[in-house]
């Protein structure tokens, strides 16, 4: 399978480094989301990352600007007639995944693939609502996407093995480490590193100790690059919650109930550093 030309949907913070990472290994990137107002955000996002690259010195102007004349914005999510392959960065809910899969499905040649980088949603159930189960896969990035070398692979009961070795070689060619996961609620990353984060949120509910005290412990005792709080914020609440949510209909084991205070900041619409309040402030 020759992949040359992709589309990804959702300019947030996935979306805008998946973007990123597909442009600078040569790949040609449509971007799409809901209104152009995002695809700006998104696009900015990208200029800011890319120029701090220039002015540490790691990256040429004339490579920057040749990464950028791969990026293309969608505002019409037709375009994607034209892709080989569709990353679907949008927010972690199936309602919203399943309707843009089948709606991709039409849209999109029969030789594209169709991934998702879901943090935790079953890609075989994303996969059923299209005419294509074979070419539906799980592409799961890492957040900061420039940054972090793994994806996970999720092959779904019906993914075919040449569409699971073109995203395997694809994620290679784009500087990451692929590693092969099962369809299983959480993958492998998740299923560990959320309820270690849902647990440092209940350990503050309980009064344990405070948020920067939490933190602290596992920076300097675990030497974790951030503390679990701050990375909840960074991750964002609503993306945090869903995934509990997820642990926890998908095993129906109690050791994955989320905590009522991560509800209640979600509900409350601290969403983390993307809102600008989460754990920790983030105004000014
Ligand atoms: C929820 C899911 O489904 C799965 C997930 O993604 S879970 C989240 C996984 N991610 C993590 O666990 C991240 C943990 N945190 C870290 O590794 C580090 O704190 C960090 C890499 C984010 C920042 O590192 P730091 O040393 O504190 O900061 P800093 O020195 O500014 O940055 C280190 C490098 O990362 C880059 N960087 C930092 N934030 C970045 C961002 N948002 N986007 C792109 N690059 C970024 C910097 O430019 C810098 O690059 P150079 O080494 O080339 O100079
Ligand atoms: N955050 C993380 O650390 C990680 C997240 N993921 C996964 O990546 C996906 C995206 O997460 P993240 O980037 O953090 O989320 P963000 O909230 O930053 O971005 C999601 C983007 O998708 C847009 N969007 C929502 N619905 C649609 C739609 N139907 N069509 C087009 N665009 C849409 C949103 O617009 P609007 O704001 O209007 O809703 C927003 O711009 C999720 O599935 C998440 O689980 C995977 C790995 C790590």
């Amino acid at each position: 399978m020759n992949i040359q030309t992709i589309m990804v949907v959702g300019a947030g913070q996935m979306g805008s480094g998946i973007v990123q990472v597909a442009a600078a290994s040569g790949l040609k990137v449509l971007l799409h989301d809901i209104s152009m107002a995002f695809i700006d955000k998104g696009l900015v996002s990208i200029n800011k990352q890319l120029a701090r690259g220039v002015e540490k010195g790691g990256l040429t102007e004339v490579r920057k600007a040749e990464i950028l004349s791969r990026i293309q914005p969608s505002e019409q999510l037709e375009q994607a007639e034209q892709v080989d392959l569709v990353i679907e960065a949008i927010s972690e809910n199936m309602v919203l995944k399943t309707s843009l899969f089948q709606r991709l499905d039409t849209i999109c040649p029969p030789r594209a693939i169709l991934a998702s980088n879901t943090s935790s949603l079953p890609i075989t159930e994303i996969a059923a609502v299209t005419g294509r189960p074979s070419q539906v896969i799980g592409m799961h990035f890492m957040n900061p996407v420039p940054v972090m070398p793994l994806v996970e692979v999720i092959r779904g009961l019906e993914t075919s093995q040449e569409v699971f070795e073109a995203v395997y070689k694809l994620s290679e060619r784009m500087g990451k480490t692929p590693v092969e996961v099962k369809d299983f609620p959480g993958f492998v990353s998740n299923r560990i590193l959320m309820p270690m984060i849902n647990e440092a949120i209940f350990t503050v509910y309980e009064g344990v100790a405070s948020v920067e005290s939490v933190d602290t412990v596992m920076k300097l005792g675990m030497k974790h690059p951030m503390g679990p709080l701050e990375l909840a914020d960074f991750i964002g609440l609503d993306t945090c919650l869903s995934i509990m949510e997820i642990l926890y209909e998908g095993f129906k084991d109690s050791k994955y109930r989320p905590c009522p205070l991560l509800r209640k900041y979600v509900k409350a619409g601290r969403l983390g550093r993307k809102s600008g309040q989460g754990f920790y402030s983030y105004h000014g």
